[in-house]
């Protein structure tokens, strides 16, 4: 039995445990201190009350202090933390990584020190003798954690440089319900992953506008794919994966149920970014900081005559100034609607 240790115990990286426990994967399941809680509980009742979905007894639990018996034997580590818990998660499993490790990630965003892509991260944070030789994959899509832990049909997307290992992981992965595709355009696939929390706050923005209207949502979901594709193809990643399982799938399924859609939906109706984290409970939302630092990004992508982002991502920038410069959301609608540049 293959074995592996998914890193962050999140309603994620839980949800991915309870799926590959289920494919016969045997899975150790380590969580930080602040994950305590839920692993007690799941210890105690073998079941994930929030996903609602069993442990089979192929899942193993391990606490923070049990990080080097949590390695024990396993050659796929899973990082499922959110992304500001990323390289500092990178460098605690650092002294228990050798070359035969596979690294593959499920967050979503956007460096803010070095802009980086949340894999080139995963490579900055490891040892110098390891730089290049562990591979990483991206598992990227429209993966709801509640979905895929209750085995409902789900199809992502691996993306890595490396071929062998994105078909470990799929192999390991696959099952009746859940497929995942192959594709090499790793930057494309972590840039959809990020850029589509922050355009699911777009959708969410219109639907507190203006009720659940089918019109604007469908505009807005078509023009922000059409963005994505601009940003990834400056980044000298392939249009396709934009209009893909990445972008639009992954688009569609945030703005339909996620975290993402209900933060932009609070402040369509009129609550600030406080007041709207405030009434979620500081759930992670991805989206806010993947704006404020893929606008950086994007600059920096202008400033070097790749990209405009007046003309590429008008939708866009107008959620940078919502977010960032107090812009009112109805006014920021209006002059996207209002624009003539597209
Ligand atoms: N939920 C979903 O359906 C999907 C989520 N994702 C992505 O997976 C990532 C995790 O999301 P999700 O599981 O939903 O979120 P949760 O809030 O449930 O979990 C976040 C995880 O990150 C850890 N974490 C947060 N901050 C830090 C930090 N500073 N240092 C170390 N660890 C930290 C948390 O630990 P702690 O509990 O101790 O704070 C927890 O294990 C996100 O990037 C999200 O976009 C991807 C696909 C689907
Ligand atoms: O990324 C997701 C599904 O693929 C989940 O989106 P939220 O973080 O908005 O809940």
């Amino acid at each position: 039995m293959e074995k592996v240790i998914v890193v962050g115990a999140g309603v994620m990286g839980s949800a991915l445990a309870i799926h590959l426990g289920n494919n016969q994967v045997a899975v150790n399941l380590w969580g930080t201190k602040w994950d305590e809680k839920v692993l007690k509980d799941m210890e105690s009742t073998r079941r994930h009350s929030k996903l609602e979905a069993n442990l089979s007894e192929s899942i193993s639990l391990f606490y923070e202090e049990q990080l080097e018996e949590a390695f024990e034997e396993t050659k796929l580590i899973i990082i499922a933390v959110s992304s500001k818990g990323i390289e500092s998660i990178c460098k605690t499993i650092s002294p228990y990584l050798n070359e035969e490790h596979i690294i593959l990630s499920v967050t979503k965003g956007i460096d803010e020190d070095n802009l980086y892509t949340m894999s080139n991260v995963i490579e900055n944070a490891l040892p110098e003798e390891l730089r290049g030789k562990v591979s990483i994959v991206k598992l990227g899509g429209p993966i709801r954690a509640n979905e895929i832990a209750n085995a409902k049909y789900t199809e992502g997307v691996f993306a890595s440089k490396n071929i062998e290992s994105v078909k470990y992981a799929q192999k390991l992965f696959n099952s009746s319900k859940f497929k995942g595709g192959i594709s090499a355009d790793i930057e494309g696939v972590e840039l959809c992953a990020a850029f589509k929390n922050a355009y699911a706050i777009t959708m969410g923005i219109v639907e507190g506008l203006e009720g659940d209207m089918d019109n604007p949502k469908a505009a807005l979901m078509a023009r922000g794919a059409v963005e994505m594709a601009n940003i990834v193809e400056a980044y000298n990643g392939s249009r396709e994966t934009a209009l893909g399982i990445a972008g639009v799938g992954d688009y569609y399924v945030t703005a339909q149920g996620g975290r993402n859609r209900t933060f932009g939906v609070l402040l369509g109706k009129g609550k600030t970014k406080a007041q709207a984290m405030d009434i979620m409970e500081n759930q992670t939302v991805e989206g806010i900081t993947a704006t404020y630092n893929g606008y950086k990004l994007l600059k920096k992508l202008e400033s070097q005559g790749k990209f405009n982002i007046r003309e590429k991502a008008p939708l866009f920038q107008e959620l940078y100034w919502i977010l960032y410069e107090g812009k009112p959301v109805e006014e920021a609608i209006n002059s996207y609607w209002e624009s003539k540049d597209i």
